[in-house]
């Protein structure tokens, strides 16, 4: 049995300013001690205007905490106004970046083809995709959230060779549970992990389904994170909110202590 990581990841989404982004990771890299990366890997993914201010304190304090963008052109340069190519993330030594979030999902538009080239672009620049997918809730009452699910995945990671699919990270996030401070409970988010987890052994192998991680996402808070952590499909937290609140997120990040 492959031991994975939990991966802790703060989306910031649209929040925090670059002064505000400096403040905020120092308290983290203050309050967080070396042991709480022993067995954690903690990540933020600030909004792109804060990325270099994170950059120059992460690399200049040699912290270890993580960070990468929230998005990734599917392309890598030209006529393409507002976006962010991934040599520029990779340039910024990002680590992460989010695609197909549900709210560029819901707001963008973007397809499961946009983020199936957006996985690839960021595989093509050396950055960690974290895959977002999960069911809104007519989906939900429906009863269809795995089928949904899973055709998300199947379409974000179409000719994606197992090298590069091996080290993605996939967030489930089940759309009605964002924001709304309703949780899945722990049941829920382990069916439809579980789920994935089987799918990628599919598509893929068992030993790269076994070394995936898969995070569970929506109104993730210290109060319900370690009963969420202790299912066996769940490898860690995509936090909105609470990722804002430093002493909040290093709780959640200290999941075994609650
Ligand atoms: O969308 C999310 C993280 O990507 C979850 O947001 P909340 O934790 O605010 O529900």
């Amino acid at each position: 049995m492959t031991t994975r990581t939990p991966l802790m990841a703060g989306n910031w989404k649209m929040n925090l300013n670059h002064l505000e982004a400096i403040a905020h990771v120092q308290k983290l890299s203050f309050a967080l001690a070396d042991k709480d990366y022993e067995d954690v890997e903690v990540a933020v993914l600030p909004p792109f205007t804060d990325l270099r201010s994170v950059q120059t304190l992460v690399d200049g304090d040699k912290l270890k905490i993580k960070y990468g963008a929230q998005d990734i052109s599917a392309h890598d340069s030209g006529a393409y106004t507002g976006e962010v190519s991934g040599p520029m993330l990779a340039k910024l030594r990002c680590t992460y970046v989010a695609v197909g979030h549900s709210e560029r999902r819901q707001y963008h538009g973007e397809s499961d083809e946009v983020c199936n080239a957006k996985v690839k672009a960021a595989y093509k620049h050396g950055l960690t995709p974290i895959l977002c997918v999960g069911e809104g809730l007519d989906v939900r009452k429906a009863g269809d959230q795995v089928s949904y699910t899973l055709a998300q995945l199947d379409g974000a990671l179409k000719d994606v060779p197992a090298e590069q699919a091996g080290t993605i990270v996939i967030a489930y996030e089940p759309v009605w549970a964002i924001g709304t401070g309703e949780v899945a409970t722990p049941e829920d988010a382990q069916e439809v992990c579980g789920a994935i987890r089987r799918r990628l052994a599919e598509l893929y192998s068992q030993e790269l389904a076994d070394a995936v991680r898969i995070q569970y996402g929506g109104s993730v808070k210290s109060g319900n994170v370690a009963a969420i952590m202790a299912k066996p499909d769940v490898d860690g937290a995509l936090i909105g909110g609470a990722a804002l609140d430093a002493d909040e997120f290093v709780k959640i990040v200290r999941f075994r202590d609650q």
